[in-house]
């Protein structure tokens, strides 16, 4: 018998199972309740305890100062847990719900009879201190331990064609593309449980285990003192969280709208719902599987068309893998200001600068728009993430770590390895090529009429559009009667580059320009182009 289970009662005459949810809050394809099902069905366990735990630790502030958790992920999260909790009550189980260490909560959950702690194995610092943590309180008592599962990407880490510590994983993609996609496959889909297949069993009757699923969590629990915000009417899309929004999104994205067969042409757009998949923040938080996003492509390039797009969608799926096992293979070097290049600290910390950024103020204003909509939303287009996060590390030189952190903050979306992966893959630590950006020169391809600025930044709505990208620019006739006066309605640039000014003014390129002829971006996909059609930075 354990310590635990003596302090709490928690008597049973058979083996428990507790269920540990973490970034993987959905009951499809996930490994956990996979096992949790065939361990019921194998006599193994008759009593499985679904557990979901806010850490503290998860809500407090960074060592920069910002809230580890925004207001918006806070609120897609609750929605997340209590989603899940309806469709595990579904199946006739339920879910224990704790605003508590995850170590206290199943220390006092350890069963008499042997208790199995299930959960999904993460590979970063702080995830796998509590794992560790977990394992310290269990390691008390004989009969209880931890097992952990792989369950966040698509190809599975058993499958890889690498070492087994990853020390031959490439540092850059397209190797480690080829490689997985030559050598691998993705998984079938785990299937679902199904009612009576995890049952809470005695311990349903325990008033520890009453008190937890009678528990509604509120966003007041987690962020005291935080108030939730209205939606904002120009949000991309208004985000639920949860595997039963996720799958109505998945459905829309393919079956419903065809938006899968355009993804190619539409997937750098910024203004709406539709330019993209959106499938991040179900992704990040595990209420959407990629395994079941790639059946499904398959399933749809099957029945109606499969092209470029199509395939689009995956090849994005295979960067998320990417950064996710780079982040395994470097381990907290992805968090040094030298990153794992080990390159020497020479970021600035100039605060106004830095702050200017933060709230959408630096004068240039693609980045500012993006800025505003990350504050308002919590998301940003993958787009508007390149071009944000080029302009602080590498035009501005700021450390681009605060920039990792205000967008660990605010991201719905946010996942530890794809933020600090391109985070440090943006501020050129990789050892691989440095992608920087020519705003002004994106600004204009990708926001051509300024209406995605306009739609961020009132002060510019009346701006001509021949000033829109740089309105310091603007002649004092302008400024007047756009009502936009710069250093006082909108401010001068925080910093140029000399590359904006290889475009003239209506936007054609001077063909005689240097240092950088069109950005970055365009000549690596000139080169890419000759080993594949389908080589392209993400
Ligand atoms: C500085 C920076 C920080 C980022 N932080 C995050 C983050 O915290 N969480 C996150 O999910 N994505 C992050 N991304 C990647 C990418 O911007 C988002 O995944 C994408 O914008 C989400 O929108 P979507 O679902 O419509 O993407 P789509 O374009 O529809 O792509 C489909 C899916 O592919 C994956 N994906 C696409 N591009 C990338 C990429 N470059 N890296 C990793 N996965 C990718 C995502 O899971 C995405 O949902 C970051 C990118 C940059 C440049």
């Amino acid at each position: 018998m354990t310590k635990m289970a003596n302090g709490n009662g928690l008597k049973s005459s058979s083996k428990r199972l507790v269920l540990w949810f973490r970034n993987d809050l959905r009951l499809h394809d996930n490994a956990i309740v996979d096992k949790a099902k065939r361990s019921v069905a194998s006599g193994d366990c008759k009593e499985v305890l679904p557990l979901y735990c806010f850490d503290p630790r998860v809500f407090q502030r960074s060592e920069y100062g910002s809230p580890k958790t925004g207001v918006h992920r806070a609120k897609f999260l609750v929605e997340s847990v209590m989603d899940l909790r309806e469709r595990l009550r579904s199946v006739g189980s339920d879910l224990l719900i704790a605003v508590n260490k995850p170590e206290n909560v199943i220390a006092d959950l350890v069963g008499d009879n042997g208790t199995s702690v299930f959960a999904q194995r993460e590979v970063t610092h702080e995830e796998r201190v509590t794992e560790s943590l977990v394992e310290g309180i269990l390691a008390g008592s004989e009969r209880a331990r931890l097992e952990l599962f792989w369950g966040a990407t698509l190809y599975h880490r058993g499958d890889l064609p690498f070492k087994s510590n990853l020390r031959d994983l490439p540092d850059v993609f397209t190797p480690f593309r080829n490689k997985v996609e030559k050598q691998c496959s993705v998984r079938s889909l785990l299937s679902e449980p199904r009612a009576g297949d995890l049952p809470l069993g005695d311990a349903a009757n325990l008033p520890l285990v009453k008190k937890m699923t009678n528990y509604e969590p509120s966003l007041k629990d987690i962020l005291p003192g935080v108030d939730v915000p209205d939606q904002d009417e120009r949000s991309s899309l208004s985000f639920r969280g949860g595997e039963a929004a996720a799958l109505e999104r998945l459905r829309y994205y393919l079956w419903d709208s065809d938006l899968l067969s355009t993804y190619f042409e539409t997937r750098n757009g910024m203004v709406g719902g539709d330019y993209s998949t959106k499938f991040s923040p179900w992704l990040a938080n595990g209420c959407l599987s990629p395994r079941k996003i790639y059946h499904e492509i398959s399933e749809y390039e099957r029945e109606r068309v499969a092209n470029k797009s199509t395939y689009w969608v995956v090849f994005e799926l295979i960067w998320r893998d990417f950064f996710h096992f780079y982040c395994e293979k470097h381990g907290n070097s992805v968090f040094y200001p030298g990153g794992p290049a080990g390159r020497r600290n020479d970021w600035n910390n100039d605060r106004d600068a830095l702050r200017r950024w933060k709230e959408g103020r630096t004068g240039v204003p693609l980045v500012d728009a993006n800025m505003r909509e990350l504050l308002h939303t919590g998301f940003m287009s993958n787009r508007g993430r390149q071009n944000v996060a080029s302009f602080l590390a590498l035009d501005l030189k700021g450390d681009w770590r605060v920039g990792a952190d205000h967008f660990e903050s605010l991201l719905l979306d946010y996942d530890v390895c794809s933020n600090w992966g391109n985070w440090v893959s943006a501020a050129g630590l990789t050892g691989g090529r440095v992608n920087r950006f020519n705003i002004v020169k994106q600004s204009k391809d990708y926001d051509k009429a300024g209406e995605y600025i306009k739609l961020w930044i009132p002060e510019l709505r009346k701006v001509p559009t021949q000033y829109i990208h740089k309105p310091w620019e603007m002649p004092r006739s302008v400024q007047e009667s756009s009502g936009c006066f710069i250093g006082q309605d909108y401010p001068n640039p925080v910093a140029t580059s000399k590359a904006w000014e290889t475009y003239n003014k209506g936007g054609k390129k001077s063909e005689k320009s240097k240092p950088y002829r069109g950005y970055y971006e365009k000549r690596s996909v000139r080169k890419e182009k000759k080993k594949s059609n389908f080589e392209m930075y993400g």
